[in-house]
C-alpha cells in the first residue's frame, strides 16, 4: 500500500486525476457536473480553471480537495492513490497538504483571527510555541499584523479572505486550491488576492484557482476551459519550470 508519509520523488505530480466523473443528483435531472477528466499538475505550476456558470469547475476543485467523492476515476496526490480514502483519512490529509480557500472565506466566526489562522497547524500536531510563530509570521506578511483579536466580521471583506489564505498555508500544504477566492471582493480586495497568489506562485506554491473571471485567469501559466463537465482546451501561457519550496520571506503587500 502506498505510504503518504514517505517523501516524494522529484517529479512527481502535486495531482493527477484520471477519467473523474461526478454527477448530483437533486431536485430534477441528473446533473452530470465532471464527465470523465483527466488532469496532471506538476509542482509549482499555476492552474486556473475557467469556463461558464455550471461548467462544473467547482465540482471538479471538491472533487480535487476530497470535499466530495466520484463517481469514478482514480485521483493522485503527491503520487498517492486517493480516490479510496474515507472521510476521515481525508481529513486527516487535507490539514497537511491542501489548503483551500473559499469566495466566502468559511473562516470561524466566534474565533478571534490569530485562533482561525492556528486551528490547523494544532489540528495537525503542531506544537503551540510552533503554531503561533507560523501564525505570526504569516498574518505579518499579508499586511495583518495588529489584527490578531479581531473576530472575522470586524474585518473587510479583503481582509478576511487573507486571514482565510494565512489558514489555509499555516501547515505549508504542497498544494493550494481557490475556488474563486476574489468572488465577493471589490476591486481592490480582488487584486490584493491575486497579486497575493502570483507571490505565493513565484515562491514554488502550487495553485489551482476556479474562476469564471478570464483576467483572474491570466495570472495563472496555464489555463483549463472547463465547459459542460470536460476540459474544453488546456493552454500553457508561460513555461514554469516544477519547483517546490517552503514559503518563507517577507512579502510585501505594496508593489
Ligand atoms: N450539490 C449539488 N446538488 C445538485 N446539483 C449540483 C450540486 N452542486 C452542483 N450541482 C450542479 O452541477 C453542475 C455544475 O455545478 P458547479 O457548481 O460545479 O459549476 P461551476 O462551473 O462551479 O459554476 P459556478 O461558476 O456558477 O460556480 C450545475 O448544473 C449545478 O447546478
Amino acid at each position: 500500500m502506498s505510504d503518504a508519509s514517505a517523501p516524494v520523488p522529484e517529479n512527481t505530480p502535486v495531482l493527477r486525476a484520471e477519467g473523474l466523473l461526478k454527477t448530483h443528483y437533486g431536485e430534477g435531472a441528473p446533473a452530470h457536473a465532471v464527465r470523465g477528466v483527466d488532469l496532471c499538475v506538476r509542482q509549482g505550476e499555476f492552474v486556473a480553471v475557467t469556463g461558464p456558470s455550471g461548467a462544473g469547475k467547482s465540482t471538479l476543485l471538491h472533487l480535487l480537495g476530497g470535499l466530495q467523492r466520484p463517481d469514478g476515476g482514480s485521483l493522485w496526490l503527491d503520487g498517492v492513490r486517493t480516490d479510496g480514502w474515507q472521510e476521515a483519512r481525508w481529513a486527516v490529509e487535507r490539514r497537511r497538504r491542501i489548503g483551500i480557500v473559499f469566495q466566502f472565506f468559511n473562516l470561524v466566526s466566534n474565533l478571534s483571527v490569530a485562533d482561525n489562522v492556528e486551528l490547523p497547524a494544532l489540528l495537525a500536531g503542531l506544537p503551540p510555541k510552533q503554531a503561533r510563530a507560523e501564525r505570526e509570521a504569516l498574518l505579518a506578511e499579508l499586511g495583518l499584523a495588529g489584527k490578531e483579536r479581531s473576530l472575522p466580521g470586524e474585518l473587510s471583506g479583503g481582509e478576511q479572505q487573507r486571514v482565510a489564505l494565512a489558514r489555509a498555508l499555516v501547515n505549508h500544504p504542497p498544494l493550494l486550491l481557490a475556488d474563486e477566492p476574489a468572488g465577493s471582493l471589490d476591486s481592490k480586495g480582488t487584486r490584493e488576492v491575486m497579486r497575493l497568489l502570483s507571490r505565493f506562485h513565484q515562491r514554488g506554491q502550487t495553485i489551482v484557482l476556479v474562476t469564471h473571471d478570464a483576467r483572474l485567469a491570466s495570472a495563472a501559466d496555464r489555463v483549463i476551459s472547463f465547459f459542460d463537465g470536460r476540459m474544453a482546451d488546456d493552454a500553457e501561457l508561460t513555461a514554469a519550470p516544477p519547483r517546490r519550496k517552503g514559503i518563507s520571506g517577507v512579502l510585501e503587500l505594496k508593489d
